[in-house]
C-alpha cells in the first residue's frame, strides 16, 4: 500500500507543484492520478521513488516513510515505466530485461531466462529478444518498458503515462494486456495519465488532480461519473458522463425479447417467414450472430435462393448477457434492426432488447438508487 499524507512539494522557484496531497493507493490494486497538464501527476509519482523529495508531508510505502530507505534500495522494489519507454538504446531487448534481476543478484543465465518469459508475458515474439530498441515501433519498446519493470518482480509499480506515445489502436491493446498481465499479478500500481478516458478504464481507484496540485477527488470510476465532487471534476470527466457511467452498470437483469432467427443456407423464404418489421436475424452454425437481413430488398437477390453472407448487413455491436448497460444500449443504437443483439458469453445468440427498454431498466435503476443512495465518501483528505 502506497499512503500520500499530506505530501507537498514546492520547487525552489516557488512553483508549487503538489499541495497537501493525501491518499491512499490500496495494494493490489490500479490507483490512476489524472488531472490537466502541470498538476503535479509526475512529481507525486516521482515522490513514491524518491526521485523528488516532499517539502513537507510523507509518503509511505507498506506503511514505511520512504525516506527511512535508501533509493537504490528503495527503487528496487519499485518497477518504473515511462512515457517513451527509457529503454537502454545500446542494450538488446533481452538485456535490458535481463538489467535489473542481475542488479538484485540473479546470474546472467538465470536473468535471461525470466526475460525470456516476461518477453511472452508482455506479447512479444521471441524473436525480437537481440534486436535493439531503435529497431523496434513505439508499441514493442513500451512493452519491453512493461516487462523490464516487472523484471525484478517488484510489489509496487509506477507508470507514467506509459502508453501514450502510440496511436490509439496499440494504446488500447497495451491497456488491455496490461490489465490482463494486472489480473495475474495483482501489484501495487500508481499509474499517471492525462487522458481521463485511459483512467476510467484502467483505474480500480482515480485521484483527480488540479492545477497547483490538490486533490480535487480520489474515488471508483463509476463513483467519478455518477457523482463528481464539484464543477471541475464534472467538466473533466466529460459531457457524456452520464452515458459512460452506464458502462459500470451490469446489464443484470435486462429481460431478453426472443428472435427468431435464420441460419446461413436457409432459404429466403424461410428468412421472409421469419422476418419482423423487414429484418431478419442470422446466425452460424454454431448460433452466433453474422448479420442482419432486410427482407425488403430480398427482391433484389435474382436468381439467388438461400441466404449467403455478402446479403447481410453487418449489424450492429454485441452485448453480452453478462456485460454492462452501455452495452446493451448501444448494441440498440447500433442496429440497423434497431433490436440489439445480445449473445452469451460462449458467443450464441440470445435475445435481442431495444433502446426504449434498456431505457426503461435505466430509469428504474435510477429511481431505486436514489431511494437507497449512501452519500459516504473513503476519500483520504487533507
Ligand atoms: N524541477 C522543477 N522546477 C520547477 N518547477 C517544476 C519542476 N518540475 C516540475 N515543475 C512544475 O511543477 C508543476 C507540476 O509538474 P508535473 O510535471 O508534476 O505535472 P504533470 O501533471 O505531470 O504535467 P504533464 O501532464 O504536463 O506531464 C508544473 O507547473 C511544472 O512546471
Amino acid at each position: 500500500m502506497i499512503r500520500f499524507e499530506s505530501a507537498t512539494k514546492t520547487f525552489p522557484d516557488g512553483t508549487v507543484a503538489v499541495n497537501g496531497l493525501s491518499l491512499e493507493a490500496a495494494a493490489g490494486h490500479i490507483s490512476v492520478l489524472v488531472g490537466p497538464s502541470g498538476c503535479g501527476k509526475t512529481t507525486s509519482l516521482r515522490m513514491v521513488n524518491r526521485l523528488i523529495e516532499p517539502t513537507s508531508g510523507r509518503v509511505l510505502v507498506d506503511g514505511r516513510d520512504v525516506r527511512a530507505v535508501r533509493p537504490a534500495q528503495l527503487r528496487r522494489g519499485i518497477g518504473y515505466v515511462i512515457q517513451q519507454a527509457g529503454l537502454f538504446p545500446h542494450k538488446t531487448v533481452l538485456d535490458n530485461i535481463a538489467t535489473v534481476p542481475m542488479l538484485t543478484g540473479a546470474t546472467r543465465r538465470q536473468a535471461r531466462s525470466r526475460a525470456a518469459e516476461l518477453l511472452e508475458l508482455v506479447g512479444l515474439p521471441r524473436t525480437l529478444a537481440d534486436r535493439y530498441p531503435a529497431q523496434l515501433s513505439g508499441g514493442q519498446q513500451q512493452r519491453v518498458g512493461v516487462a523490464r519493470a516487472l523484471a525484478a518482480d517488484p510489489p509496487v509499480m509506477l507508470m507514467d503515462e506509459p502508453f501514450s506515445a502510440v496511436d490509439p489502436v496499440v494504446r488500447e491493446q497495451l491497456q488491455n494486456e496490461f490489465l490482463r498481465i494486472h489480473k495475474e499479478l495483482s501489484k501495487t500500481i500508481i499509474f499517471v495519465t492525462h487522458d481521463i478516458d485511459e483512467a476510467i478504464k484502467m483505474g480500480d481507484r482515480i485521484a483527480v488532480l488540479r492545477v497547483g496540485g490538490t486533490l480535487a477527488q480520489f474515488a471508483s470510476p463509476a463513483e467519478l461519473l455518477s457523482r463528481p465532487a464539484d464543477a471541475f471534476v464534472a467538466g473533466f470527466v466529460g459531457r457524456d458522463r452520464g452515458y459512460r457511467a452506464l458502462g459500470f452498470t451490469p446489464a443484470g437483469s435486462l429481460s431478453l425479447v426472443e428472435e427468431p432467427t435464420v441460419r446461413l443456407g436457409d432459404s429466403l423464404t424461410a428468412a421472409r417467414q421469419r422476418q419482423q418489421e423487414g429484418w431478419v436475424l442470422v446466425v452460424d452454425a454454431a448460433d452466433a450472430p453474422v448479420g442482419w437481413l432486410t427482407t425488403d430488398t430480398l427482391g433484389a437477390a435474382e436468381g439467388q435462393t438461400s441466404i449467403e453472407k455478402g446479403m447481410l448487413h453487418l449489424g450492429g455491436t454485441l452485448a453480452t448477457e453478462t456485460g454492462s448497460l452501455r452495452e446493451a444500449l448501444d448494441a440498440a443504437l447500433s442496429s440497423p434492426s434497431g433490436r440489439g443483439v445480445v449473445v452469451r458469453d460462449d458467443t450464441r445468440f440470445a435475445g435481442t432488447v431495444s433502446a426504449s427498454h434498456v431505457l426503461a431498466q435505466i430509469a428504474a435503476r435510477a429511481t431505486a438508487v436514489s431511494s437507497t443512495s449512501d452519500t459516504s465518501c473513503e476519500e483520504v483528505t487533507a
